[in-house]
């Protein structure tokens, strides 16, 4: 039987690791972190994640601000806000919920973030120092894919990475991770011909396609490492809904070890935003 990757319990550890740093740096005599979330209009999902992140900050000792603005905001109030938010010195770290209304451009509102606040790892500054391996801020969830990963490799060197999906939040970040720990990485998407026999190569897959059970038990080689990045909300036939993955869960056996969903990245990439707050606001 597979492993299940816990990641709930590696949150909670990491998010303890990170209490310490805070309670370390207000004993030095510093401020404790500080982390602005904006939330643009009021989608139903953002409104859990973004309420999980501010309960999660308080749980650490990080002070959160809260910033909820209209659906209807215009670009340029947003821009301001960053602007003013960039200038604060109590802020050290600045997430802007996604997605965001259709009349605001977020390419222009994540590179007027300053990247020594980029918590979410988004601004091309940092994009760019990831895929040199020159230091910055990650972005969340594929850090938490890689410290899940961790706890069952010791040595990525020569591995066979297959990562399903090309965003800029999950899929092309993690491909630089783990080209970093010297896997032999291949970056595939929806579009990719002959996908399941991409992913029978692979030692590791990551599925961050947002796909539900798009990866089936047969496209996985035995023995395999699978992270499951995915998690949508699907409804049932008796009215309810339950929340799926990429990956058919239940035809993971063969597996080395999975994550589940929900209990598996998710958590993780919270625990990772408090971690580089923390990290942000050191550096300042
Ligand atoms: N600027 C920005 N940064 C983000 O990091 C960001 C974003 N925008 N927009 C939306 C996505 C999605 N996301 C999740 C965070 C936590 C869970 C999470 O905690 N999931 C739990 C609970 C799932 C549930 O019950 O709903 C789990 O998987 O176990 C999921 C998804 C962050 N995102």
């Amino acid at each position: 039987m597979a492993t299940l990757i816990d990641g709930k319990a590696i949150a909670r550890a990491l998010s303890v690791t990170t209490a310490e740093a805070v309670a370390q740096m207000v004993a030095a005599g510093h401020s404790a972190p500080g982390l602005a979330v904006v939330l643009v209009g009021n989608d139903p999902a953002s409104e859990v994640y973004v309420g999980r992140k501010i309960s999660q900050c308080a749980k650490v000792g990080i002070h959160s601000i809260e910033h909820r603005l209209p659906a209807d905001t215009a670009e340029e109030d947003l821009l301001a806000l960053i602007a003013a938010l960039n200038a604060d010195a109590t802020v050290h770290g600045i997430l802007v919920q996604l997605p965001l209304p259709a009349q605001i451009d977020a390419g222009k509102v994540l590179d007027a973030i300053d990247p020594a606040k980029d918590v979410d790892g988004f601004h091309p500054v940092n994009v760019g120092r990831l895929s040199t391996g020159t230091g910055g801020l990650v972005p969340c969830t594929p850090l938490g894919c890689m410290m899940l990963l961790d706890t069952v490799i010791d040595n990525y060197r020569g591995l066979d990475a297959v990562v399903i999906g090309k965003s800029n939040i999950v899929g092309k970040p993690v491909a630089m991770l783990l080209l970093e720990r010297e896997c032999t990485v291949t970056v595939t998407h929806i579009a990719t011909q002959g996908l399941p026999d991409i992913v029978r190569k692979a030692d590791i897959v990551v599925a961050a396609a947002g796909a539900p059970e798009l990866v089936k038990g047969d496209w996985i080689k035995p023995g395999a490492v699978v992270i499951d990045v995915g998690i949508t909300r699907v409804a049932q036939a008796d009215g309810t809904t339950r929340l799926v993955g990429d990956c058919a869960a239940h035809e993971m056996a063969h597996a080395r070890a999975v994550t589940p969903v929900p209990g598996g990245v998710g958590p993780m990439t919270i625990a990772c935003l408090l971690s580089n707050t923390v990290q942000a606001a050191r550096h300042a």
